[in-house]
């Protein structure tokens, strides 16, 4: 037996305010008590622990005055656990997990194992870390974030652990930090009143220690690689109790406030329970949460544990810390059943009785011999009995078995029976009915086992202890697995609640509302219904897998036809535009040759026009005046005509009847200008002569030197024509350069189209192929499903058959009415 050890740290204070005030806690030894300011102490506030911190102490004293011993025990085989608890503020993470420069309990416990582990070169080592927090009354693995909601489970073998929690081996401190680190980031923190980072779930870093022996070549004894010794070391970091007006919480924190304190005051409850001494306890609510629940061990049971109690020394939170220093006052009082756990084979167990009996044999050498030869024929014949018991008990088992089978056998034909002879009744197809078979005949077989379990796992694996914690345990396992939980206590667990539990009161859970009885998780089914079930586990395993498979096949082609569909519509619109696209490139392509035949046109009527002027020039019938005007107007015509002509053109325009129609006004204006050439041959008009001048006039060359005005003024024109012709020669250039980009962005919609045709096509045959083999899977999912029929209908004849051959009565503890 032995006590758990209560230390208490006192924070230094947060404010410079409060630095200069002074506490209120004096700290002498290992006492602490409360004084008024300045003044003398308050009576019934003075107490005694194993060790006080004060302000100046640091992590690294609280290491090792408390937790050290704890944890080289644990390497030893010795459970260990050691938490802080306290109000929120007052230092529990810091204790627990330190700052860069003052490493906290964890992180030196973590490098001290591996440092000690180095010196202990006669054994080899295990270790596996797992890292949970318990959030909201919900357990949460902080290593794998998918891991939520794990629920806690019991078995003899393992006593009180978390189902699905990751544990990974390990093999160096810097590993574990690491695992420690990530852990970290998916823990619930929040902000409050009280704390920038408060602690909104507790946290349990759990090392699970193996060992043993490296074996030695000489030995003839009982091995000493035959003894595992296995240890599980908890450093836990709880949430700090709060009161909720301080805090300032509301919405989430207000929630996990409650849920908080709803869970230490369950704690408070335990540890009032446990140190009322052994007479007066009664039942202990560790079923009353999680954290309770997963500290058992640690509580009254086989564990040496530590606990340090952080109070906050500001005059406000003096009701707390004196809740916290009666609560710790409680838990100095609890003792706990300490061993070593120690693993051992069946072969050691024998090893250990006969290297007994060779240490008597050699005492009875001494005075009593007599005594001693009558202790060693006990041991012999109890040596005897342990076998034939042994041997009993190994018929006893294979009898049951046996029976058990045959129960399993005569359930399944009665479901059979009972169910119009047909999986068809089980659900709406043969797999589902299967499944429900399967279902309810491996419920009604865990039934039996979890009333015959006890008996199949009370292997000598186990050093038999009377008073060992698992044995203690037992006798609850009669309660309901999730017991008196305060649901509706939420709205109780208060902070007055939780002061009134500081001050020694005790919540009567028992009287609270019980949730129904959960139903205790059966073993996996054993080796003794291999013969039918494994067969039967098999094919629907295998069904269960072309099940997958087909699921699976479906699902691709709901994708590819989802991609399909989105598709389409791009595509169509490419469609859609590619006749347009066509359009405008061929438009493109006719462009210059359109232009060049029109050109064409005009030239011809522009030559003809030409040939009146030369041979009424020649024969001197036109003035020079009047073959000027007649030749502007000429290039007039000519020049708006084309420009029109040519804007049409580029505009898309495909209008032949446009390019007729301008080209038909063109040679009407001509065909009119000729007719006025061959009417002129008389001489020139007043009127011409008038305009002639006018022009004349304008150009500022006079009326004199008929010729000289002439040539200049054809000079100019030949130049203008020239420029007017480069301009055209610009815009050719231009068209063909726009002409050849149309043709590459033609160019690239075409591959596009085709890039889509292509992957349409493919997606078309890959649809085809999945399609096909959905159609496999279907023929082999129906191939196997009949295969197992007549499997099925093979087993019923030959149960049918051997029932007919050997009528057997079973046991009526099988529950077998006939
Ligand atoms: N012994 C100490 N020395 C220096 N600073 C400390 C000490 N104890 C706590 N602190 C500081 O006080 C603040 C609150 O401490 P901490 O977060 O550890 O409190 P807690 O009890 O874990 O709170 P909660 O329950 O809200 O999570 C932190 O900023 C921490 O660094």
């Amino acid at each position: 037996m032995e006590k758990i050890c209560v230390a208490v740290r006192l924070r230094p204070p947060v404010s410079a305010e409060d630095s200069i005030n002074g506490t209120f806690w004096k700290v002498e030894d290992n006492r602490i008590s409360l004084h008024k300011i300045h003044g003398t102490p308050l009576s019934s506030s003075s107490y005694a622990f194993d060790h006080i911190f004060d302000e100046s102490s640091n992590n690294s004293s609280v290491y090792h005055l408390l937790t050290k011993d704890i944890i080289h025990a644990a390497l030893d085989g010795f459970n260990g656990t050691a938490f802080a608890y306290g109000q929120t503020s007052s230092g529990k993470t810091f204790t627990m997990n330190g700052s860069e420069t003052d490493p906290g309990v964890i992180p030196r416990a973590v490098r001290d194992i591996f440092a000690k582990i180095e010196t202990m070169s006669d054994r080899e080592f295990l270790i596996r870390v797992s890292y949970m927090e318990i959030y909201n009354e919900e357990i949460n693995d902080l290593l794998v974030v998918e891991n939520q909601k794990l629920p806690i489970h019991e078995s003899l073998e393992r006593g009180v652990f978390v189902a699905g929690l990751r544990e990974e081996i390990v093999n160096n401190a810097e590993q574990v930090l690491n695992l420690i680190q990530a852990g970290e980031v998916n823990r619930h923190f929040g902000e409050t009143n009280m704390n920038v980072r408060s602690s909104r779930s507790h946290t349990i870093f759990r090392m699970v220690i193996e060992s043993k022996g490296k074996d030695s070549e000489s030995s003839n004894d009982c091995s000493i690689s035959d003894v595992v010794r296995v240890s599980v070391l908890n450093l836990v970091d709880l949430a700090g109790s709060e009161r909720i007006a301080k805090t300032g919480a509301d919405g989430v924190r207000l929630k996990e406030g409650k849920y908080i304190n709803k869970s230490l005051m369950v704690l408070g409850n335990v540890i009032n329970k446990l140190s009322d001494g052994s007479k007066q306890r009664g039942h202990i609510p560790y079923r009353d949460s999680k954290l309770t629940r997963i500290l058992q061990p640690a509580l009254g049971g086989n564990a040496k544990t530590s606990i340090i109690c952080t109070i906050a020394p500001e005059e406000i939170h003096i009701e707390e810390s004196r809740g916290t220093l009666q609560f710790a006052s409680r838990a100095k009082r609890i003792t706990n059943c300490v061993q070593v756990n120690e693993i051992l084979t069946d072969a050691a167990l024998l090893k250990r009785q006969q290297l007994e009996i060779e240490e008597l044999r050699k005492k009875l050498q001494g005075s009593h011999a007599e005594v001693l030869e009558q202790e060693i024929l006990k041991l012999r014949n109890d040596l005897l009995k342990y076998e034939m018991e042994r041997g009993k008990l190994e018929m006893e088992l294979e009898e049951e078995r046996k029976s058990r089978d045959q129960w399993i056998r005569e359930q399944w034909s009665k479901i059979e029976n009972s169910n119009t002879k047909s999986f068809s009744d089980y659900g709406t197809n043969d797999s589902q009915g299967l499944g429900l078979m399967r279902h309810r005949l491996t419920e009604e077989y865990s039934e039996i086992n979890s009333t015959s379990q006890e008996d199949i796992f009370k292997s000598p694996c186990f050093k038999a202890a009377p008073s060992a914690f698992v044995a203690q345990r037992s006798k609850y396992s009669s309660l309901p697995d999730y017991g008196p939980l305060p649901d509706a206590f939420s709205n109780v667990a208060d902070e007055d609640m939780w002061l009134k539990m500081n001050n020694g009161y005790v919540a009567d859970l028992d009287s609270l509302q019980t949730t129904p009885t959960r139903k205790v998780q059966s073993f996996p089914p054993s080796d003794t219904t291999a013969g039918c079930t494994s067969e039967f586990e098999k094919y629907e395993l295998e069904v269960q897998d072309l099940r997958r498979q087909l699921e699976l096949a479906n699902e691709r082609i709901n994708e590819l036809e989802q991609k399909h569909s989105e598709d389409v519509p791009s595509s169509k619109q490419l469609m859609g535009e590619t006749p347009k696209r066509q359009q405008d490139t061929q438009l493109i392509h006719e462009l210059p040759l359109r232009l060049s035949k029109s050109v064409e046109n005009f030239k011809d009527s522009f030559e003809e026009v030409l040939s009146v002027i030369q041979r009424s020039a020649s024969g001197g019938k036109l003035s020079t005046a009047k073959m000027l005007s007649t030749m502007s107007e000429i290039g007039v015509q000519l020049f708006t005509t084309l420009e029109a002509h040519f804007a049409m053109n580029m505009n898309g325009e495909r209008c032949l009847t446009g390019d007729n129609e301008q080209q038909k006004v063109f040679h009407e204006r001509m065909n009119k200008i000729i007719t006025s050439l061959e009417l002129s041959e008389s001489p020139i008009t007043g009127q011409e002569r008038k305009h002639l001048c006018s022009c004349s006039e304008h150009k500022g060359s006079g009326l004199g030197g008929e010729t000289a005005y002439s040539k200049e003024d054809l000079n100019e024109r030949y130049e203008s024509l020239g420029r007017e012709l480069q301009l055209l020669k610009d815009e050719r250039d231009s068209l063909l350069q726009k002409f050849s980009e149309s043709s590459e962005k033609l160019a690239m919609v075409s591959s596009q189209k085709e890039n889509v045709l292509k992957y349409l096509n493919t997606e078309v045959q890959r649809r085809k192929n999945l399609e096909g083999e959905v159609k496999q899977f279907t023929a082999a999912f129906a191939s196997r499903q009949k295969s197992f029929i007549s499997f099925h209908s093979d087993h019923k004849t030959k149960l049918e058959k051997l029932r007919a051959q050997t009528p057997i009565s079973l046991p009526k503890s099988f529950g077998c009415q006939d």
